[in-house]
């Protein structure tokens, strides 16, 4: 159904895709695996149109197709789904999925809606079209990008790191759902750093490494430790040590916090923590549930409209992030992109931001480019980010390379809090496992850190104590060994508290 014939795209400095083959056929989940950088979402940009490959050719049931913009690649028949979703929160299901269409059909959304309930019976997508895609949880939005591109009859599929944000439930779900959609006769890319769901879902894999794609194989024929050095090159397990401390004095506590949603609503209802010396506490929770509200709040990026947040025994409820800075509270945001770096400015500048007055000579006159040069350069090489060279703009990096830039600069800054949201999301397992020693290291020296993640793997490998957060609320506390993947996937969808811990919460509506 698709190929990719010996494509190859180059930027300034760097080739990203070097001859790069893929072939896909219909009725086949297709994996592509690789370190970050390798290229792979480089390859799939040219899939759906919005790179145009230097060189090699698009081929879809064996013609050559020029693909110069997504639409052309949607008239192909292949869709692609970003891992931020791009749907309008307001609107309905059925006016996100016809938005943009041509013709008069968006004129007929009865019409519409009733083909968006056939399709959604007929592959079991459980969607009701007049749902307002701001109420549904993430795993049902996912399910409505995949809808959309279905109404627009899409045979191939792509999915960028769908499993991402999703619970254990929800992702087990989409993979089943991906299965179906195979045996339907489409063809299912997925782009992924989950060894396990390869070996679950996919019937070929594709490793890339360096912009060339390396092998190609049955996952049944293979297994995770073999993927895994395919890809990296050396054998790596996702398992880190976490020696036993004792925690030290509370370097932060939070009372009762309330903070308000953008629509008004409380997105944060009266919640409590502490962190203490040597430790690691984890918020578990799917994305949209208050814990990034609650951070920001935390880290002075947003009024909280009640209760109190101490750091080290002084009231910081409304301290500025600089003032937080000074006292040693370091804070890596979720969005990488937009909050967390500056894209037109070159991987030293980032490396510096929020300290600049640290690299300065001249009475603080002039900026001291050796300095900031160095710091970068020991923080590319720390953190093994894959660029040209330091003064490359970070919007420019792939997005595991740029993670690693924001993680190994606020880690660089020797925090007495490291505050860290999605810490390894997008990274490759290698960078993985050392990102996950960089923050145990954090903590072996006697700083704490307030883990949010997604992750239950790293959650449980990381944390000391696990709270999970649902709808604004700690639905309870766990240790790592109580936390199985079954019981935090129920309290994160808010379908189970830890015994003991109060009444259930409301049930979500799918
Ligand atoms: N627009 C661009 N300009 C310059 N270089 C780019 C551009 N887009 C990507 N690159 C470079 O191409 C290489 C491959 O990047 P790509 O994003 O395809 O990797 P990836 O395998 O998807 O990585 P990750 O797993 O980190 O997302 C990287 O070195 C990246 O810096």
């Amino acid at each position: 159904m698709l190929e990719l014939r010996n494509i190859t795209k180059r930027f300034p400095g760097v080739i990203a895709n070097d001859r790069a083959c893929l072939t896909v056929g219909a009725g086949e989940v297709h994996a592509i695996l690789g370190e970050n950088g390798a290229g792979k979402s480089t390859l799939m940009r040219i899939l759906y149109g919005a790179y145009q490959p230097d060189e090699g050719a698009v081929l879809i049931d064996g013609e050559a197709r020029q693909l110069t913009s997504q639409r052309q690649a949607i008239a192909c028949g292949i869709g692609m789904i970003h891992q931020e979703f791009m749907l309008v929160q307001p609107m309905t299901v059925v006016e996100n999925v016809i938005l943009g269409l041509d013709g008069d059909i968006g004129l007929r959304l009865d019409e519409a809606a009733q083909r968006i309930s056939a399709l959604s019976d007929h592959h079991g997508l459980g969607i009701d079209p007049h749902a307002r895609v701001a109420d549904l949880p993430v795993g049902v939005q996912q399910r409505v990008e995949i809808l959309k591109l279905l109404f627009r009859d899409a045979r191939i599929l792509v999915l960028d790191e769908p499993t991402a944000i999703l619970t254990p439930q929800e992702a087990a779900s989409l993979l089943d759902t991906l299965r179906k959609l195979a045996l339907q006769g489409r063809a299912i890319i997925i782009v992924t750093h989950k060894l396990n769901e390869v070996m679950a879902v996919a019937d070929r894999v594709t490793i890339m490494r360096d912009g060339q794609t390396v092998r190609s194989i049955d996952p049944a024929q293979s297994n995770e430790g073999e993927l895994a050095r395919l890809m990296v090159g050396r054998p790596v397990g996702r398992t880190v040590v976490r020696p036993k401390i004792q925690p030290g004095a509370r370097i932060l506590s939070v009372n009762g916090l309330r903070v308000l949603g953008a629509t008004g609503g409380e997105a944060v209802c009266g919640v409590d923590l502490t962190v203490r010396e040597g430790e690691i506490v984890g918020i578990a929770g799917v994305e949209g549930n208050g814990q990034s509200q609650l951070v920001e709040a935390i880290t002075g990026l947003r009024r909280s409209s009640g209760g109190s947040v101490m750091m080290d025994g002084r009231n910081v409820t409304h301290a500025t992030p600089l003032e937080h800075a000074r006292r040693g509270l370091v804070y890596v945001p979720a969005d990488r992109r937009y909050v967390g770096s500056i894209a037109a400015l070159g991987i030293d500048d980032n490396a510096m931001l929020g300290r600049q007055e640290d690299f300065t000579r001249g009475w603080g006159l002039f900026r001291d480019r050796r300095r900031i040069r160095r710091h970068a350069q020991e923080l590319v090489e720390r953190f093994d980010v894959k660029t040209p060279h330091i003064r490359f703009p970070a919007g420019k990096l792939s997005g595991g390379n740029l993670q690693k830039v924001i993680m190994g600069r606020e880690i660089l800054r020797d925090p007495r809090l490291l505050v860290v949201e999605q810490p390894t999301r997008g990274l490759d397992i290698g960078a993985i496992e050392y990102m996950w020693s960089q923050l145990l290291a954090v903590r072996g020296q006697g700083k704490g850190v307030l883990l949010v993640s997604a992750e239950l793997n790293e959650i449980r490998s990381l944390a000391d104590r696990i709270l999970v957060i649902h709808r604004g609320r700690f639905l309870g506390e766990l240790t790592p060994e109580d936390a199985d993947d079954e019981l935090l996937g129920l309290m994160m969808a808010g379908m189970a508290a830890k015994p003991g811990t109060g009444p259930m919460p409301d049930r979500p509506r799918n």
